[in-house]
């Protein structure tokens, strides 16, 4: 039988990030089975500027590039609402110069203190010239000052709609079922058991 040109035996998953990588798969392992098995590639990917659809595919071709094979790459922006959607996918420096405390304090301005999560999943079938796809999942929620572990991230001072907790507090399992990278990774599975074998 040929080889299925969308999907792979194995995905490569690069990421630098431990957190995102446990979380990946235990999304992946708490739905359906997969006809595939993920893998995790270390890699220290550049961090890209533009538009964060295109950062994940420019993010996968450079992942693709080093891996070879099936790759998948996710990139995760935090935007607030009252400043157009910044910082965006420009949240790591945010995080990293101004802490939780800062973030809070750069939407001490403004009235608004909503925003959303975003994770875009960039996937890259084996072979030369493949176009990666792109899934995009979002999960609107609040900026708020820190409370939970700080364990990941920004995940203290995200609030998610609907719930009292920040994601720092919530059950990683219920995270989990509601979060940017649920959503995300949730249609790129779908793309992946809808591929003809
Ligand atoms: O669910 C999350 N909850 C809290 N914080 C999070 C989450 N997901 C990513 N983050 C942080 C990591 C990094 O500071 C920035 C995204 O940047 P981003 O380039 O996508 O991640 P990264 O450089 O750590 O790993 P990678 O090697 O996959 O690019 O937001
Ligand atoms: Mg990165």
């Amino acid at each position: 039988m040929a080889a299925s040109s969308k999907v792979a035996s194995e995905i490569m998953f690069a990421t630098g990030n431990a957190n995102k990588l446990r979380e990946v798969v235990a999304i992946l392992e708490a739905g359906h089975p997969l006809p595939f098995a993920v893998k995790a590639a270390n890699l220290d990917l550049p961090e890209l500027q533009g538009e964060p659809t295109e950062i994940a595919k420019e993010k996968c071709r450079l992942a693709a590039q080093q891996v070879g094979g099936a790759v998948m790459v996710e990139d995760t922006s935090l935007c607030f609402n009252a400043m157009g959607g910044l910082p965006g996918p420009y949240i790591k420096w945010f995080l990293q110069k101004l802490g939780h405390e800062g973030l809070n304090k750069m939407l001490a301005g403004f009235e608004d203190k909503t925003g959303y999560a975003q994770c875009i999943f960039a996937y890259s079938p084996a072979g030369p010239g493949a176009e990666p796809q792109v899934f995009v999942g979002r999960t609107g929620g609040r900026i708020v000052p820190a409370r939970g572990p700080a364990s990941f991230g920004w995940d203290p001072i995200f609030q998610p709609d609907g719930y009292e907790e920040t994601y720092a507090q919530l059950d990683k399992a219920v995270k989990n079922t509601i979060s940017h990278r649920y959503r995300a990774l949730d249609k790129l599975r779908d793309y992946l058991l809808s591929s003809p074998a």
